[in-house]
């Protein structure tokens, strides 16, 4: 693809956005004949925005975060990040991802987690050991830098994995239910902590969860998918006021938006 045209007039739709899905399908093989992961998704995120989404299992949400991050490549259909192809994007470090376990090094620190990958960039070794704390103070580890993985909880490491993903300062980061095996309170503290962290940082973020509350609480839209075919079967946008906090759990608007994910979700899985 040619990023030079997507900014044309060809495409005055797309003036602005960060994230541009045009048509975008994946066909995986399979013994049992070929499997449609994803069907015609077309999406414009425009920079800051905070996407959820959510489908049921094997929708495609995993595909979709695999192919804007380059780790598989589209069947049909084009995309670009920044005006960029993903394979740019990602040798640019446009963006940080993040797995649902965390994947740390048992070996190295926390701080020896968050260097590593900075290690490809020209800097000092003092350079990078100061970015690196910098991030882990930003997600509330300033005092656990020489613990290793085993010291530390599955929300903290979880918190490592983010440090590591921000020390780039990437344009996005793609989350793949990066809270999903931690407990309800360990979960919300997280999402407090992710929704200050894009608040402060204006980082245009892509999360994948099966939690409609959490969908709900951290976007500004929530992308509902289908399965079999993979396809969008509703863009719901959050007009919750920011910043969000405790008192968006009780508000009644947040009720009516949960609401509206959970019928979607429900004719999604032909329940309706
Ligand atoms: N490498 C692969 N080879 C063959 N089929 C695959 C491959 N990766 C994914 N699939 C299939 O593509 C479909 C979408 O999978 P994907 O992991 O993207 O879904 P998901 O919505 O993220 O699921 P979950 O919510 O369970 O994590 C599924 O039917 C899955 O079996």
């Amino acid at each position: 693809m040619n990023p030079s045209l997507l900014s044309t007039d060809l495409h005055p739709r797309e003036v602005g956005s960060l994230v541009s899905l045009r048509g975008v399908g994946k066909r995986y093989p399979s013994p049992t004949g070929e499997v449609v992961a994803l069907r015609d998704v077309n999406l414009e995120v425009q920079q800051g925005e905070f996407i959820a989404l959510i489908g049921p299992s094997g929708c495609g949400k995993t595909t979709l975060l695999r192919i804007l991050a380059d780790l598989e490549q589209p069947s049909e259909g084009s995309l670009s990040i920044a005006g960029r192809t993903p394979q740019q994007a990602r040798q640019d470090r446009l963006y940080g991802y993040i797995f649902q376990a965390p994947t740390l090094l048992e070996w190295r620190t926390a701080l020896q987690n968050v260097m590593l990958p900075l290690q490809v960039m020209h800097l000092s070794q003092g350079e990078r050991q100061e970015r690196a704390k910098a991030m882990l103070k930003r997600v509330g580890l300033e005092n656990f830098l020489h613990n290793y993985p085993w010291q530390l909880s599955g929300g903290m490491q979880q918190r490592v994995s983010i440090a590591r993903a921000l020390a780039f300062d990437p344009e996005l980061l793609f989350m793949d239910e990066p809270f999903g095996a931690l407990d309800e309170i360990t979960r919300e503290k997280m999402n407090l902590e992710l929704l200050r962290l894009w608040e402060s940082t204006q980082k245009t973020v892509f999360f994948v969860t099966h939690s409609i509350q959490e969908a709900v609480f951290l976007s500004t839209r929530v992308v509902v998918m289908t399965p079999n075919p993979g396809q969008i079967a509703k863009v719901i946008p959050v007009d919750l006021p920011q910043p969000r906090g405790f008192e968006t759990w009780r508000s009644p608007r947040f009720f009516e938006l949960t609401g509206a994910v959970l019928e979607s979700l429900r004719a999604v899985y032909g329940q309706d």
